[in-house]
């Protein structure tokens, strides 16, 4: 569903992604890991059509994000690390308007916003205004505006941060939930996460990959390590 060739970007002289490769199948999980500034969501950005690569490409869906950005938009439900929303709106207008902006006219709303509503367990706030939500609960919506085009890729940056434990193990479950038959990239800090939720791992530092392979190959890189011991181990501060 993803294939990212010798993707790059450079921000003036700071090159924040050198050349990365890989592809994401449906039905993968994919962790995208990395420190502070390796360029996780420089790349994100640059798969989902927001920022344009310097060099290489991203196809997504048979489309190329640089010459059919609009296509790959189609495809691509996407979560930005910090979710914009409307706090005056409730869920269920913010929900309508996102449809709206995603091409659905008039009457023909209603379906995909009841089932974004539905499947992100908001049915008991959706007449709430969204600044009156929990964070956990923000973050749902933030993820029905994602899911509500029945999109083929997920691209989730962060989709935990700053959630309790109990608002994490949610969002988890619901992402599983969501994943079925889609493709999702999320990236994370948190390396529990991709043990709990992952299928693979990508691990980049500076711009580059140094590590793509599943959660049980990355634990047996060191037999009874703490995953953040072999992520040290592997990276540098890129900040
Ligand atoms: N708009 C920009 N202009 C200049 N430099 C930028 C810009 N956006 C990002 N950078 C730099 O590019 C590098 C990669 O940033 P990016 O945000 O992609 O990293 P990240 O892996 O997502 O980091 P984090 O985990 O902190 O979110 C960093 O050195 C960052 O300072």
């Amino acid at each position: 569903m993803i294939e990212v060739n010798g993707l790059s970007k450079s921000y003036g002289t700071k090159l924040a992604v050198d050349n990365i490769n890989f592809t994401v199948q449906r039905g993968d999980i994919l962790g995208f890991l990395g420190p502070n500034g390796a360029g996780k969501s420089t790349t994100m950005k640059m798969i989902t059509g927001f920022l344009r690569p310097s060099a290489g490409t991203a196809v997504v869906g048979g489309f190329d994000v640089t010459r059919d950005p609009v296509a790959v938009k189609r495809q691509i439900g996407y979560l930005p690390e910090s979710a914009p929303a409307y706090g005056e709106m409730t869920v269920a207008e913010f929900l309508n308007f996102i449809a709206e902006a995603r091409g659905f006219k008039g009457s023909a709303r209603q379906a995909p916003v009841d089932r974004a509503i539905r499947l992100t367990h908001l049915e008991g706030v959706r007449s709430q205004t969204i600044e009156t939500l929990s964070k956990g609960f923000k973050q749902r919506v933030g993820f029905a505006q994602a899911v509500l085009h029945d999109p083929a890729v997920l691209i989730l940056d962060e989709p935990t941060d700053g959630l309790d434990p109990n608002q994490k193990n949610e969002v988890r479950a619901l992402i599983k939930e969501l994943a079925t038959e889609k493709a999702v990239v999320l990236s994370t800090h948190i390396l529990e996460e991709v043990d709990a939720i992952c299928t693979r791992i990508i691990l980049i530092s500076q711009g580059q990959v140094v590590v793509d392979e599943t959660p049980a190959e990355f634990q047996a890189r060191q037999p009874g390590a703490r995953l953040d011991a072999i992520f040290a181990s592997l990276t540098q501060s890129d900040v």
